[in-house]
């Protein structure tokens, strides 16, 4: 199975990819300009990202990954989760719906890993297990106790600006879940919304707000990047970042207000699809 997942050698404070190893960016080339996302190396072909990072008219040819200081590498396919479909339900005044907001790109020439460039630990898999330091015969539900117990979890995900940054945030996964997912109301064109369920769905996990502490929330050019857990000094992703309530780039200047909240697609709840499009990359999947 893959070697050593969700190490970062890079201790100095500074941000450069030793820091992030598995962090890249996602540039899609359009007639209309220049779409970009970020996502997570994940094995030696595939990096992980949000399906909405895409249309579906986009070719292969058209996208390009920059990853451990090389820019522009090719990408072979890409593969939307299946029940994705950003228009399912327009006709409920949804204009976007985020469910199943989840792809996987694969590159045409494999990553060589070093020191700037190494794969994140998936969850359910026999590295994540070891990284956790976890007996050898724990389970994937055992994994998703330790990973994501029903309570304020701390997580964090990476800002670039000329840096990586690593932004701290808590998963609200306990009492404050509802409170977190009924901002979600408040998100722009979700006004006719009737009710939370119908936008936040069990696939998502639940970030920012001011209790426990004031979040950091995500900015649009976020989407696809990944969630972290930091555990036993190791890094292990729970979730891509897909949508949130305010864009704080648009106006960085006004304080995050407590409705900003971050919505995050829960890979234990997609664990299915990634086993079976991953399973030639030899990730040892339980
Ligand atoms: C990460 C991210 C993606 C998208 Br798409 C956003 N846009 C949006 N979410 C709901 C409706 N539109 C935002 C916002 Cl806003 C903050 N972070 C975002």
């Amino acid at each position: 199975t893959l070697g050593l997942c969700g190490i970062a050698w890079g201790h100095q404070k500074s941000g450069h990819y030793e820091r992030q190893p598995w962090h890249v960016t996602i540039n899609v080339i359009r007639s209309t300009g220049k779409e970009a996302c970020k996502g997570a190396v994940v094995s030696e072909y595939f990096l992980l990202t949000a399906a909405h990072c895409f249309n579906v008219d986009d070719q292969a040819h058209s996208i390009k990954v920059d990853a451990g200081g090389m820019k522009n590498r090719e990408v072979d396919a890409v593969y939307f989760h299946p029940d994705y479909d950003i228009n399912r339900k327009k006709a409920e005044g949804i204009p976007e719906f985020y469910d199943y907001d989840i792809a996987l790109v694969k590159l045409k020439k494999k990553f060589i890993f070093s020191k700037d460039l190494r794969p994140i630990c998936l969850p359910c898999t026999e590295a994540t297990t070891r990284a956790l330091r976890l007996p050898t015969t724990t389970t994937c539900q055992q994994q998703e106790k330790e990973l994501l117990p029903e309570k304020n979890v701390k997580a964090l995900f990476v800002f670039q600006d000329k840096n990586l940054i690593q932004k701290e945030v808590y998963i609200k996964n306990g009492e404050m879940k509802e409170n977190c997912e009924r901002d979600a109301l408040k998100a722009q064109g979700y006004e006719k919304v009737k009710q939370v369920s119908d936008v936040v769905t069990p696939r998502f996990l639940c970030t920012g707000g001011t209790e426990p502490n004031v979040d950091p929330n995500t900015c649009k050019g976020d989407s696809g990047g990944p969630l972290i857990i930091h555990k036993k000094s190791r890094f292990i992703q729970v979730g891509v970042i897909s949508w949130g309530v305010v864009d704080v780039c648009k106006n960085p200047k006004r304080l995050a207000p407590s409705h900003a909240r971050d919505f995050h697609i829960n890979l234990f709840q997609v664990l299915p699809w990634l086993q079976e499009k991953l399973k030639d990359e030899d990730l040892g999947f339980l």
